[in-house]
């Protein structure tokens, strides 16, 4: 018989621990939440948070989906599993899935929700920027949504209709109407957390994961309109 040529191309996470040693590290998100092996809440503070509302705002293609970037505008998060740190928001970006919109990134007991959007804050109670916090045990908090196809979302639709326009990677587009990122919380705020790190290059174990055990319901649309600018993102 002839031979075949076997080409294995890896891509992927399979592929970053070569560019990124973090990335075999003994703290790597995202995880399987084992809802029995969770320890219930001991007696920590309540995670409390507070964020601006009235300032224009960019979304941008990053090539991995959509991002915010909050330009430090004022915001706090503090309590909770974060000690007496104060931490800001730096930017909130989303996951989604590729095709059978199982896109989440954390799983609970092995199930994947249709997206997971991700609150991205810095402890500025001890660093001075987001890079330095970046590369800190605990630098980052990162606030995590699960999101799954219900009713229609009205605060993440302010950003998910102009995803038209940054349908490649690097677009930019502008928006000022007024949007509290805390109306993209679940109603009720309990949590699971553990200390992990970034689910990209460079993976960096500096994060302090606070997933909500509540997912929010984004509709079908929101979803489909997710996917293909994702896919285009990516494509690109
Ligand atoms: N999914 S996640 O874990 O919530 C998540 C995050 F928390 C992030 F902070 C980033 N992130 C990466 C950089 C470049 C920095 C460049 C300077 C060094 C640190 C990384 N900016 N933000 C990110 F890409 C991401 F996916
Ligand atoms: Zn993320």
């Amino acid at each position: 018989p002839y031979l075949v040529p076997v080409v294995i191309l890896i891509v992927g996470p399979a592929t970053w621990v070569e560019k990124f040693p973090e990335a075999r590290g003994t703290r790597q998100s995202p995880v399987d939440i084992v809802t029995s092996r969770a320890s219930s809440g001991g007696s920590a503070p309540p995670l409390v948070w507070r964020y601006s509302v009235n300032h224009p705002r960019s979304v941008v293609n990053p090539g991995y989906c959509w991002r915010v970037d909050e330009n430090g505008y004022d915001s706090e998060l503090r309590g909770g599993p974060l000690g007496s740190d104060v931490y800001k928001l730096q930017q909130w970006h989303c996951h989604w899935g590729s095709v059978n919109g199982e896109g989440s990134e954390h799983t609970v007991d092995g199930r994947a929700f249709s997206g997971e959007l991700h609150l991205v804050h810095w402890n500025t109670s001890k660093y001075n920027s987001f890079t330095e916090a970046a590369g800190q045990p605990d630098g980052l908090a990162v606030l995590g949504v699960l999101l799954m196809v219900g009713s229609k979302h009205d605060e993440l639709d302010k950003v998910v209709r102009l995803l038209p326009y940054i349908q490649h990677k690097g677009d930019k587009v502008t928006f000022s109407e007024p949007l509290n990122p805390a109306n993209l919380l679940p109603k009720r705020i309990a949590y699971w957390t553990y200390p992990g790190s970034l689910t990209t290059p460079p993976c960096t174990e500096s994060v302090t994961w606070i997933l909500f055990k509540e997912p929010v319901q984004v509709s079908a649309e929101q979803v489909r309109l997710n996917l293909c600018y994702y896919v285009n993102g990516k494509n690109v």
